[in-house]
């Protein structure tokens, strides 16, 4: 067995002690050999070879006594250290036996330390992706956050100038804080008001469906007034013609007074020529009757002269008087011929002054007929607006009222039992009386149960061609005013769809939808002719 190096020194050193004589039980004996039979002593190899290899040393060869007791001392050490060796074995053999149980324990340790190493290695490998993964996500997360870092660095300098701005925008929003909490106290005061309008509006509301029910009790006024209107209306289209009738009197009246306005333009015209050229006669007869008394007073001048001068005959005086007494005769002829013309003058004066005086009364007469037919003009004109106007209103009031009825409407008519049904049958069906349901509502009955039905319309069986049509007249008006309808029956077979539409053939009482629609629609199309409406009809 081989020690380690401090082991052999200390056996060397008690070998030497040994093979020194002295005492053999050291006290510096190794701890496992303490208290053994060997008295702690310690052995190396090279005690052992040289205890081995020892001679006994005998100065007598011979001396055997003490050869013994060299002997017995070399058997004495030799035990002994057989001794230390066996215990020394022994010792070993626990120190292996428990450098075993060591062994096996730290290997299980081991084993153990493996098996928790592997788990630690796996779960270290899962660790270890998972970190990998990490770092994957974390170098994104980093390259992200550079870029974010980046971009921090980029909004830290717009920051920096965005703070300066919201410094600034601060400042102002300061300012429109201020504004806007004496906008919000205004607006607080606008909330008020609007409060109190909503109250006022609620209010309004609530008086405005009293005002939809008096609407409502007005519509059906109105209707009335609505008919009332196109009675009005047919009277004054009545008066309306009347009075186109007295205008076209008035304007025959006034071509008449016109022509013979001429008439007497020309006559006035004829008869100042006449006076002109009787002025002209009457002038030319002045001048002759003027140049045969200059004539005559020559010729006095010249019988003066002659019975002066008296160298004339008494014969030539005569003819020379004659001659006198005949200018003088035409003197007076004439002067009666102007007289007359005279005369004449003054008439035809006195009825160009009375032509005048007619012409004036003609003239003035003509401008108050011109202003009578202005009058009616305008008139015609009020009236042609007022009952264009009063169409348009009537057009308006008849389809809202139309509308407030509905826009579909569905009337049901139910038709009398024919001679050969039962009068069972008519057992079937009754008529609600309540306020609601009245004339609008029917009610049918089946296997004692009651099924109810409400219409726009309900005709009963004694109603008439003429009822329905009542009813379906006022869409035939919408129409011809402009809007679309469409008129159809439905009903099973034989329930008096085709005598509805149709009528029964031979029976001018019994006409039906059709043909009743059709003469209103050609009467309204010849009446408002004459206010200048024209209607194309197609079919
Ligand atoms: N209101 C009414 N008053 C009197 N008789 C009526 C009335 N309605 C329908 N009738 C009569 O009932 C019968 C059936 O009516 P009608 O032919 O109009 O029915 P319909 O619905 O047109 O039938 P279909 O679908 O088979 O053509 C006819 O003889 C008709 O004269």
């Amino acid at each position: 067995m081989v020690g380690t190096t401090t082991a052999r020194a200390r056996s060397r050193e008690a070998f030497s002690v040994v093979n020194s004589g002295q005492d053999l039980c050291p006290s510096s004996a190794p701890a496992s050999n303490a208290g053994s039979e060997c008295g702690g002593m310690e052995f190396s190899r090279e005690d052992v070879d040289a205890l081995l290899s020892e001679r006994p040393k005998s100065k007598n060869k011979f001396n055997y006594k003490e050869r013994c007791e060299n002997m017995q001392e070399y058997i004495k050490r030799l035990r002994l250290c057989i001794k230390w060796f066996q215990e020394l074995e022994d010792s070993f053999l626990q120190e292996q036996e428990r450098l075993r149980n060591a062994l096996n324990y730290v290997q299980q340790r081991l084993d153990e330390l493996e098996v928790s190493s592997q788990n630690k290695e796996e779960e270290l490998s899962s660790i270890i992706v998972e970190l990998r993964k990490n770092l994957a996500s974390a170098q994104e997360k980093l390259t992200k956050e550079q870029a974010d870092k980046l971009a921090a660095v980029d909004s830290l300098a717009k920051e920096s100038e965005g703070r300066l701005n919201s410094e600034r925008l601060q400042a102002s929003l300061s300012e429109d804080l201020a504004k806007a909490q004496q906008e919000l106290s205004s607006a607080n005061q606008r909330i008020s008001s609007i409060n109190d309008m909503y109250k006022r509006l609620q209010e309004y509301n609530t008086s405005l469906q009293q005002y939809n029910c008096k609407l409502q009790s007005d519509l059906s006024t109105a209707s009335e007034s609505l008919k009332k209107s196109e009675k009005d209306k047919a009277t004054f289209l009545e008066e309306l013609s009347a009075l186109r009738g007295h205008h076209n009197s008035l304007k025959e009246q006034f071509a008449s007074v016109k022509a013979s306005q001429d008439e007497a333009m020309k006559q006035k015209e004829v008869l100042s020529n006449e006076v002109v050229c009787l002025r002209g006669d009457l002038q030319q007869v002045r001048d002759e009757r003027d140049r045969h008394r200059g004539q005559v007073e020559d010729l006095s001048a010249e019988v003066v002269k002659y019975k002066e001068f008296t160298g004339k005959s008494c014969s030539e005086l005569d003819n020379l008087t004659l001659k006198s007494n005949e200018l003088e005769t035409k003197c007076l002829c004439q002067s009666e011929q102007i007289k007359i013309l005279q005369d004449r003058l003054m008439v035809a004066e006195t009825r160009l002054e009375a032509s005048d005086l007619s012409a004036l009364e003609t003239r003035a007469e003509s401008e108050e007929r011109k202003k009578l037919l202005s009058e009616l003009q305008i008139r015609l004109a009020d009236a042609e607006f007022k009952l264009i106007e009063g169409e348009k209103l009537r057009k308006k009031l008849h389809n809202t009222i139309l509308e407030l009825k509905g826009n579909i409407r569905v009337f049901c008519r139910v038709r009398p039992l024919l001679p050969d049904e039962s009068s069972s049958e008519a057992k079937v069906i009754s008529y609600p009386t309540s306020m609601e349901a009245l004339g609008r509502g029917i009610d049918l009955v089946q296997n004692g149960q009651k099924y109810s039905f409400t219409f726009d319309k309900v005709f009963m069986p004694d109603s008439l061609q003429e009822d329905v049509f009542v009813e379906i007249s006022q869409l035939v008006q919408s129409a011809l005013d402009g809007y679309k309808v469409c008129i159809f029956a439905y009903g099973q077979t034989g329930s008096g769809k085709t005598y509805t539409m149709m009528g029964r053939p031979g029976h001018v009482d019994e006409k039906g939808l059709i043909p009743r629609c059709l003469e209103q629609i050609f009467q309204t199309k010849q009446s408002l002719q004459s206010q200048g409406w024209k209607y194309e009809l197609q079919a």
